[in-house]
């Protein structure tokens, strides 16, 4: 070692050691660079990186070498011998080329042995290049010297491959190049020192063209160009893979991402070169029933219905940019609505063909929805048949059918009879069901190719189309009459209710929808003055019938608006002594127009159309008002409809006028007819009874012309019974209306119950009705109705009767 030193600083010049050491690890350092580089580079790069190793490793060695020996100042003239010069160059790249290919392999071992043959080309190339030294004398190596210096060259540039190559990072290159660089320093130094100089004076001085640093120089420079060259090369190429390396990684992350997102999107995605899928999402695999990899490959055509595929071809030929609507076809055969928006990638790839994106959303739910309300909105929600527009869209089909056909159509109108009584009865709740119950009979008495529908509250309607025989549509009402009267279960209760029918044909009836509905409306009035449960065909007189009718409602409702009604009354006396007891409450219509209508035109009407409530409630108010002025003893008598017993509350909105009026109950006489206690009896009864108790008396109207059921006066317990005056108009000439008129008095007299005989017109009348022992009469004998303006009169006179025969 000391030997080595003492060569280094006495017999080289230092500069140029130190530019060969640092020409030494710069060859390292590129040596180690360039490995990396063909470890990293394919196949093709990695025999050119051997190369660019080999040639930058080799000269750097070499110019190591050369420099170092430059750098030897042995005392004596030196030369160098070209062949063996160059030479020495060739050995340092092929052998230094060999170990770079074998250490870059990086299998076990290998970066040893390959470091280890490159310290042993660094050994050849010296111990060559050693042999183109020429001086004027002998130059010996000492083996031992030798074999250490070849050992310091191979195991050093084994250790310094060993640990360089362990890592591909600064360290270890960096570790081992200075480890390398002292390998092949200490090759060559203690080479050096090994080598002993005798001179010989008869030898020939060796050719000095060039000076020795000069060419130290010239080598340098050379050397440090190849090197940077080398290394320059190779640390562009590292930042370039390394560039790349991290593109490719953000490239990786960015389509994981975009994979993310499109799986993670509700949307199915296709994308598509030509008709071939080249890519697909989670969801379209999702949605088609089958994995994204077998979708993958298949025709786009393949994945919608037969029927979608030239929408879809247009679609896409077409490039539009709203959405359009197709059907998927799954993997189970069923057929998906979905929505379809189409994306072109105008970024060409190499081949030139241009990339499609199809963008699916599965619609069902919307679809489910738009069905929904479209049945919502041409549906009844309580029954589920058409509804009134529905019903209307259908039969301006059928009509049109018809007219090309000359086939003939009938529609039928129904309103069932007692409904709003199970309506109040047993509520809404019943009610519901009633209708439901109903629709389903409908629905069970039609063919398939009519159509029955709800037109609203209890108004139902069926089309019947080809009408082949006059009498079908007439069959079809009995049997739906006959349907709908049998009886009902509602929650346990037997209902019966029934239906009217009004029928209306095409051709013949009206030429569209409306007439048709509307003459077959019109037929059904009929149907329901007829007695209903019963039905009627349209005749044309019924129409204007039914227009008075309309503006007779109209007007009836100005009039109650405005109070164009009065309220008349009727003396009611004693039958024997002829005194005044009351007056019976008749209610009077003066239009401005027609003038006076009388209450049996317009009373029916009122009930049918409901005006029949604020009517009554009237009525009983400007009565009870009235007859409060009357002395204590005189009553005052108020007809009620059937239909005012349909509200709840009835009984207690009388109490209530009669408190508000101050009016006794025990003044108050309310006259009900028979046809009130035949519906519901036991409801009516209890309503009764409550005025009942409460003081109000009651009175059987009519008697006679109706049922005249005999168990209906033991049951309730009647202050009076009035004979129809039909009877009394009759009971001079017709001995059976006398005969009634005595077994109504008798009943009365057996029952406790005064009768009234209504209608007396004449003293002869009276007379007789005196001689059955009547009770009370009424009639233009003892007074027409009059105003309450006229009645000052007759309050004061104490015996009408008598004034009334005398005159
Ligand atoms: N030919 C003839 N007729 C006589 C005679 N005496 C009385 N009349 C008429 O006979 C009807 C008696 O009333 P009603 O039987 O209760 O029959 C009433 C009653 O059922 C109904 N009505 C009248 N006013 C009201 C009312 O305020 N409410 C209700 N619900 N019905 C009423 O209208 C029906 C008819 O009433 P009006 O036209 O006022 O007819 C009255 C009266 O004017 C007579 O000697 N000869």
């Amino acid at each position: 070692m000391l030997q080595v030193y003492d060569s280094i600083t006495q017999q080289h010049d230092l500069r140029l050691v130190i530019v060969a050491v640092f020409i030494c690890f710069l060859a390292a350092y590129t040596t180690f660079s360039l490995i990396g580089r063909a470890v990293e580079a394919g196949a093709k790069a990695r025999a050119w990186w051997i190369g660019a190793g080999a040639v930058a490793t080799g000269s750097g060695v070499w110019a190591t070498h050369f420099i170092a020996l430059i750098a030897y100042q042995p005392n004596v003239p030196v030369g160098y011998a070209l062949g063996p010069t160059l030479l020495s160059v060739l050995i340092a790249m092929v052998i230094s080329g060999l170990g770079l290919a074998v250490s870059m392999t990086r299998a076990i071992g290998m970066p040893l042995l390959g470091g280890a043959i490159i310290g042993a080309g660094a050994g050849a190339m010296h111990y060559v290049g050693m042999s183109a030294l020429v001086v004027p004398g002998i130059v010996e190596s000492d083996t031992s010297t030798v074999i250490a210096s070849l050992l310091i060259g191979i195991v050093g540039g084994g250790v310094a491959a060993l640990i360089g190559l362990a890592k591909f990072d600064p360290t270890h290159r960096l570790s081992g190049a200075i480890l390398l660089t002292l390998a092949i320093c200490g090759l060559h130094f203690t080479g050096v020192t090994g080598a002993v100089v005798t001179p010989d004076p008869s030898a020939p001085m060796p050719e000095q063209t060039v000076s020795p640093v000069a060419l130290a120089i010239a080598v340098t420079a050379v050397t440090l160009m190849v090197l940077c060259f080398a290394l320059a090369g190779s640390i562009l190429d590292e930042h370039l893979v390394s560039r790349s390396a991290k593109e490719a990684e953000r490239l990786a992350a960015s389509e994981a991402r975009f994979r993310q997102l499109t799986d993670a999107t509700f949307e199915g995605i296709l994308m598509h070169k030509g008709s071939r899928i080249i890519d697909t999402n989670r969801a379209m695999s999702e949605l088609m029933g089958v994995p994204q990899e077998a979708l993958v490959g298949r025709d786009v055509m393949d994945c919608v219905a037969d029927s979608s595929r030239p929408i879809l071809r247009k679609y896409m030929g077409d490039d539009i940019d709203t959405a359009c609507e197709i059907e998927l076809r799954h993997a189970d055969g069923t057929l998906i609505p979905a929505e379809v928006l189409t994306r072109t990638f105008r970024s060409e790839e190499g081949n030139g063909t241009t990339t499609h994106v199809l963008a699916v959303r599965d619609i069902r739910e919307r679809k489910e929805a738009e069905e929904r309300i479209r049945h919502m909105a041409h549906h009844d929600s309580l029954t589920g048949l058409p509804n009134r527009r529905m019903f209307m869209d259908r039969l301006v089909q059928v009509l049109a059918r018809s007219k090309r056909d000359g086939t003939t159509v009938a529609v039928l109108c129904m309103d069932l009879d007692r409904f709003k009584h199970v309506n109040d009865l047993g509520g809404h709740a019943a009610g519901d069901e009633l209708l439901r119950q109903v629709a389903r009979r409908l629905g069970d008495s039609i063919r398939t190719e009519d159509t029955a529908a709800r037109l609203g509250g209890d108004e139902f309607a069926v089309i019947q189309v080809g009408v082949a025989h006059p009498d079908g549509p007439g069959i079809m009402a009995e049997r739906l009459v006959k349907s709908i009267g049998k009886p009902f279960d509602l929650g346990g209760a037997q209902t019966m209710i029934g239906t009217s029918i009004g029928i209306a044909l095409h051709p013949g009836d009206g030429e569209e929808g409306e007439d048709l509905v509307r003459a077959a409306d019109t037929a059904l009035y009929r149907a329901k003055e007829a007695g209903r449960g019963t039905f009627r065909f349209f005749e044309a007189e019924m129409d204007v019938r039914l227009q008075e009718r309309r503006l007779l409602e109209r007007d009836l409702r100005q009039a109650l608006a405005e109070e164009q009604l009065r309220v008349h009354y009727q003396p009611l006396a004693d039958c024997g002594g002829g005194k005044i007891v009351g007056f019976e409450a008749l209610v009077r219509w003066t239009h401005p127009v027609r003038g006076p209508i009388s209450p049996v035109q317009f009373i029916p009407l009122a009930e049918e159309c409901g005006l029949i409530m604020p009517l009554g409630a009237w009525v009983m108010r400007r009565a009870c008002t009235d007859a409060a002025t009357w002395p204590d003893d005189k009553l005052v008598a108020v007809n009620l409809s059937p239909a005012q017993f349909r509200h709840a509350d009835l009984a207690k909105e009388i109490l209530a006028v009669l408190k508000e009026t101050g009016l006794p109950a025990n003044r108050l006489e309310l006259e009900v007819t028979e046809s009130l206690l035949i519906d519901d009896p036991d409801r009516v009864l209890a309503t009764l009874q409550v005025l009942k108790e409460a003081g109000v008396r009651i009175s059987l109207d009519d008697f006679g012309t109706g049922y005249s059921s005999l168990s209906y006066l033991q049951r309730f317990p009647f202050d009076k019974i009035k004979i129809d005056r039909s009877f009394v108009s009759q009971m001079e000439k017709n001995a059976d209306s006398m005969s009634i008129i005595r077994a109504v008095i008798a009943l009365g007299k057996s029952l406790r119950i005064k009768v009234t005989a209504e209608g007396v017109e004449s003293a002869s009348q009276l007379n007789l009705l005196q001689q059955e022992n009547c009770d009370l009469v009424q009639g233009y004998l003892l007074g027409k109705p009059m105003a309450k303006e006229d009645l000052g009169k007759m309050l004061s006179i104490a015996s009408a009767t008598h004034e009334a025969a005398a005159s």
